[in-house]
């Protein structure tokens, strides 16, 4: 049950009184240009970027400004529940937070601050394949916490085998497996820095970690990192993949599998028919395919093809209470959230994500009961106007 009249939002107000002055920003779009000034040059634009000429991400929100909400009054809102079970798990709120790479670029804790901060709200962490940390160092960090593994499916089997299992035996419950990645797109902010984080040896600490891996290398990581850079970024883009490929997964993950960068509804049928427990509609951000169809218009035909046979989550552009509430009523089930939370990271670390994902817990309570819900299972298309 949430709290009343969103609990954050309280606290704030109550500063007076001895509540909480929020560290920075609560404003979603002005979180952004905050922190401009508190991460590097080159992390901002790696962070903020997008493929391309940007078009995609600009597409993702204004997606959202097509539809509005249309609150209903005298329905009773004042006890609210913001639970939502995903998976087979109850969640606090239908926000997973999104996989997300190389967090030390924009602060030294990484994802170990990401991982307590989720933890202490209950919001499963999707730990990227290319973490800053290793899983095991993550999982430690998010203790009883929910934590899912991202896949970057490697071009080797007994790898991604490797990787598979360790994730397992280090707690983590479901895979998301993204496909939209399988090579990196254009990207002109990064192109013109020549900036790759990876190249600077973030977001390696699990292959480099990895037994397969590192029995693949002529010298240890430790005697020679630039061939272990290479022999890594080898492995995991340019992947030649294929549906038929996916039987593979399910015989190293005995957990729910979900795939990550559905765009097209036939896709989404054919991860039904491989049964698969999950899809993510996303187009990673708008950070892969500049031009890419909106998250947003690709969920609805989607969610009407799959019905119940597939978990469907979302994500891309997510920013505001009323964006959760749009995705829930448009048939996504929970959402992601990938920049927003970085940004939080880069303010202040473990507070700074806590901060973050605390005020827009409390916008999605507050949002859904001034349209008149009393819970996550009552938002529908009929709350719903596109204009
Ligand atoms: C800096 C950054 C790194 C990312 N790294 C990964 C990653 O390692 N794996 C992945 O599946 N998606 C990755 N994504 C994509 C996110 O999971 C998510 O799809 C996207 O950020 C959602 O869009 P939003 O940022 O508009 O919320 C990354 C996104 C950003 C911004
Ligand atoms: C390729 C990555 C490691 C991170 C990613 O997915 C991204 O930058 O969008």
């Amino acid at each position: 049950m949430a709290e009343r009249f969103g609990g954050y939002q309280n606290e704030i107000y109550l500063h007076g009184l001895g509540g909480t002055k929020p560290p920075f920003t609560t404003d979603p779009v002005r979180l952004a240009e905050s922190a401009r000034e508190v991460v590097s040059p080159e992390a901002y634009d790696y962070v903020a970027g997008g493929a391309g000429s940007g078009a995609t991400m600009v597409a993702n929100r204004a997606a959202f400004d097509r539809w509005k909400l249309v609150p209903r009054m005298l329905t009773d809102a004042t006890a609210r529940d913001t639970s939502a079970t995903v998976l087979g798990a109850t969640l606090p709120a239908p926000v997973l937070l999104a996989p997300v790479g190389v967090q030390s670029i924009v602060h030294q804790d990484g994802e170990l601050a990401t991982a307590r901060a989720a933890a202490a709200l209950g919001l499963p962490m999707i730990l990227s394949t290319a973490s800053s940390r290793t899983i095991e160092e993550v999982a430690g960090a998010s203790g009883d916490g929910p934590r899912w593994f991202q896949l970057y499916w490697p071009n080797d089997s007994d790898v991604c085998a490797s990787m598979l299992t360790r994730a397992k035996a280090a707690g983590y419950s479901t895979l998301v497996v993204t496909l939209d990645t399988w090579t990196l797109a254009w990207r002109p902010r990064d192109l013109d820095r020549a900036y790759l984080p990876f190249l600077k040896g973030e977001g390696l600490a699990t292959p480099l970690s990895d037994p397969a891996f590192r029995a693949l290398l002529e010298k240890a990581p430790e005697d020679d990192m630039p061939s272990a850079i290479l022999r890594w970024v080898s492995l995991f883009t340019g992947t030649d993949h294929s549906w038929e490929h996916l039987p593979f997964l399910r015989e190293h993950w005995d957990g729910p599998i979900v795939l990550k960068g559905i765009q097209h509804v036939d896709d989404a049928r054919r991860a039904v028919d491989a049964g698969m427990d999950g899809i993510v509609v996303s187009n990673h951000g708008g950070r892969q395919v500049d031009g890419a169809i909106a998250s947003l218009e690709a969920l609805p035909p989607i969610a009407n093809a799959v019905g119940d046979r597939i978990e469907v989550l979302f994500d891309s552009g997510v920013r505001t209470g009323a964006d959760i509430l749009k995705a829930l009523a448009l048939g996504a089930k929970a959402v992601l959230i990938g920049r927003p939370w970085v940004y939080g990271l880069g303010h202040a670390g473990e507070d700074g994500v806590r901060h973050v994902l605390r005020g827009l817990l409390a916008d999605l309570d507050i949002s859904l009961a001034l349209t008149g819900h009393r819970s996550i299972s009552e938002v529908g298309p009929e709350s719903l106007h596109r204009s």
